[in-house]
């Protein structure tokens, strides 16, 4: 039982660190371990001291210290003993730098490798097929990419070095006594391991159930805070702030109440262990009393497995706390395998190829299956095949879920046909594109992503000032007919748009999208015009961008809700069910021919 979540910690850890870092934990272990020996000694190497001190004539009664009396040359117990303090406090102040060197060296690695895994952890999430990376929302993956690799490190690696450099220190001190007094071996034995076993079981499966619990409802307390606050309008107008509010502290009296628990399971390993020692000592002091046995030597006994139990006490408690600390993070370490496996690593190949696209942009009889379709149920997308000539303005309707998006998302790459190809001046597009292709095209999304940052940094994504090619930030700016509304800002393009554009209509947010992908010079346009809020003025607005986008050679794909969008658009193909059902013209669809 113990066995298991130490050897299934190490197998995890082991996972994480380089060759490298392992070496380096082995060093960190040993100084670890010389620390706590160096601990034991200096505790240790007090009493003796204090005892001769305590006694008139004690040095020279002393088997150990006379000889050295002598050898150096001291004509008096004080000048001995003030030396001996001095040698005691040198002895105390060189041990607790070195103690404190290995804390350093320990905080400086921990610190390293919780870095390393939150990089991995990032990397991982942001090279997630683009399904599994939409199942999750933004709190599993605030959670997972900072809180985890934190708590991990908290109290999974440090604990482990915990629980070895304890185990250590107590198999040491249990060989002196061994060697010294076996029979008090026998008692220890009978009386601490029972109990940390037991305390250990009582505890464990309460202290992973916390765990578990607490990694449920701290990513859950996320995402109320932020439905809370990002929907303070919506909620204020419905009269559900109070609602949210009340969930939200729900859930922290919760989380509250297992804190406390977590903190109470602290407190109580070495209280019971205490408990037992002393239940230890007062036995064998009665049997002394009663027994028949002269009473001398049990006395001593006494006085030994106290001192022992007590030297023993901390680290025994220790070992329990961190093996404590273990089980409650043992889901930081199953956090931490999550799409761990290859299938989940879209990474793009590193040797990436260049692309051009002068001519056409094809697909070819493509079919795709979400994962999590029923076998039975019809691909979200067949046998689709469109050839878009460059400089195209091409409309895609349909009736909701008829597939336009999943479609984008072919184009864009985030989702992989399962049948067909999508081409590029004939060159079937291949991870190895992608670098390439990402630099063609520029997407804006119904939900256009805006940053709580200005204008112009919204634009160019943050690129640092002195990278920003201004004649082209003004030529998107252009481009998206932004020109007469940043004119009429105090800042200009340094204009705050606050969180999410919220100072922004709907068509200015979609406007700055277009504006980002004239930016950075797509030739591939992608629309999705939004559904709702699509008030008369913003659709004005988008159009007026689309029809100025119109008289360049930038190949622009549109998914209209709202036919008028399509006015400059060469070709309007219709989907139903995941497939092409016809094409049509503007004028038709104005007219109602259709
Ligand atoms: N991640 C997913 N997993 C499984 N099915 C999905 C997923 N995303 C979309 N679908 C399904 O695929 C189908 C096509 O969806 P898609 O979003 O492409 O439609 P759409 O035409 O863009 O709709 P809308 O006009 O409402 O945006 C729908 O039936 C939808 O339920």
């Amino acid at each position: 039982m113990i066995n298991g979540i130490i050897s299934y910690s190490l197998r995890s850890v082991s996972y994480y660190l380089t060759v490298k870092q392992k070496r380096q934990a082995v060093v960190q272990f040993i100084l670890l371990l010389i620390s706590s020996v160096l601990d034991v000694f200096g505790l240790a190497s007090l009493v003796p001291v204090l005892l001769v001190a305590a006694e008139p004539g004690g040095v020279h009664s002393s088997r150990f210290f006379y000889p050295i009396y002598q050898a150096l040359g001291f004509s008096s117990e004080r000048s001995f003993l003030v030396a001996l303090i001095v040698v005691l406090l040198i002895f105390f102040l060189l041990k607790n730098i070195f103690s404190t060197w290995v804390n350093f060296l320990q905080a400086r690695f921990t610190a390293a490798v919780g870095l390393d895994i939150v990089r991995r952890q990032l990397r991982k999430y942001l090279h997630l097929p683009f399904w599994n990376f939409t199942d999750l929302g933004s709190s599993s993956l605030i959670n997972s990419t900072l809180q985890v690799p934190n708590s991990y490190v908290n109290a999974i690696i440090r604990p482990l070095f915990v629980f070895f450099s304890e185990l250590t220190v107590i198999a040491v001190i249990t060989i002196a006594i061994l060697v010294y007094k076996p029979v008090l071996i026998a008692v220890l034995a009978f009386v601490l391991v029972p109990t940390t076993l037991l305390t250990y079981r009582a505890l464990r499966a309460r202290s992973q159930a916390i765990g578990n619990q607490l990694n449920v409802l701290r990513p859950a307390a996320l995402g109320i805070v932020s439905d809370l606050f990002s929907g303070f309008v919506e909620l204020k107008l419905a009269g559900r702030q109070q609602r949210f509010a009340d969930r939200l502290l729900r859930n922290q009296s919760d989380v509250q109440d297992l804190d406390a628990e977590v903190y109470l399971h602290s407190m109580l390993p070495v209280r019971i262990i205490e408990m037992v020692a002393i239940i230890g000592v007062l036995t064998i002091f009665l049997y002394s009393l009663y027994g028949s046995t002269g009473n001398g030597g049990l006395i001593a006994l006494v006085g030994m497995f106290a001192a022992a139990a007590y030297r023993l006490m901390p680290s025994v408690n220790r070992l329990l706390t961190s093996m404590m600390h273990l089980k409650q993070h043992q889901y930081t370490i199953e956090n931490l395998e999550l799409f761990r496996a290859p299938e989940y690593d879209e990474m793009p190949p590193a040797q990436q190829l260049p692309l051009s696209f002068r001519h056409e942009l094809t697909l070819d009889n493509i079919s795709f299956r979400f994962p999590s379709q029923a076998p039975e149920e019809a691909p979200a997308l067949q046998n689709i095949s469109l050839r878009i000539r460059k400089g195209d303005k091409i409309g895609f309707i349909g009736t909701s879920g008829s597939g336009k998006t999943t479609l984008m998302n072919i184009l864009l790459r985030f989702y992989r046909e399962q049948q067909g190809q999508v081409l590029v001046d004939g060159e079937p597009l291949t991870p190895q594109h992608i670098q390439a292709w990402y630099e063609l095209v520029g997407y804006v999304k119904q939900d256009t992503f805006l940053m709580e940052a200005s204008i112009k940094d919204n634009i160019t994504l943050g690129a640092p000032s002195e990278e920003i090619n201004s004649e082209r930030l003004h030529y998107a700016i252009a481009q998206a007919s932004l020109t007469d509304f940043v004119a009429t800002l105090p800042d200009g393009l340094d204009t705050f748009i606050g969180e999410r554009g919220s100072k922004l209509s709907g068509g200015q947010r979609q406007r700055i999208g277009i504006a980002r992908a004239m930016y950075k010079k797509a030739q591939v346009l992608i629309l999705d015009e939004a559904t709702s809020a699509l008030d008369n003025e913003t659709e004005r607005e988008v159009n007026e961008a689309i029809n100025a986008l119109a008289q360049t050679d930038i190949t622009i794909l549109i998914i209209a809700h709202r036919i008028t969008t399509l006015r400059e658009c060469d070709q309007i193909y219709e989907l139903k069910q995941g497939r092409v059902i016809a094409e049509h013209q503007y004028q038709e669809l104005v007219q109602g021919i259709v």
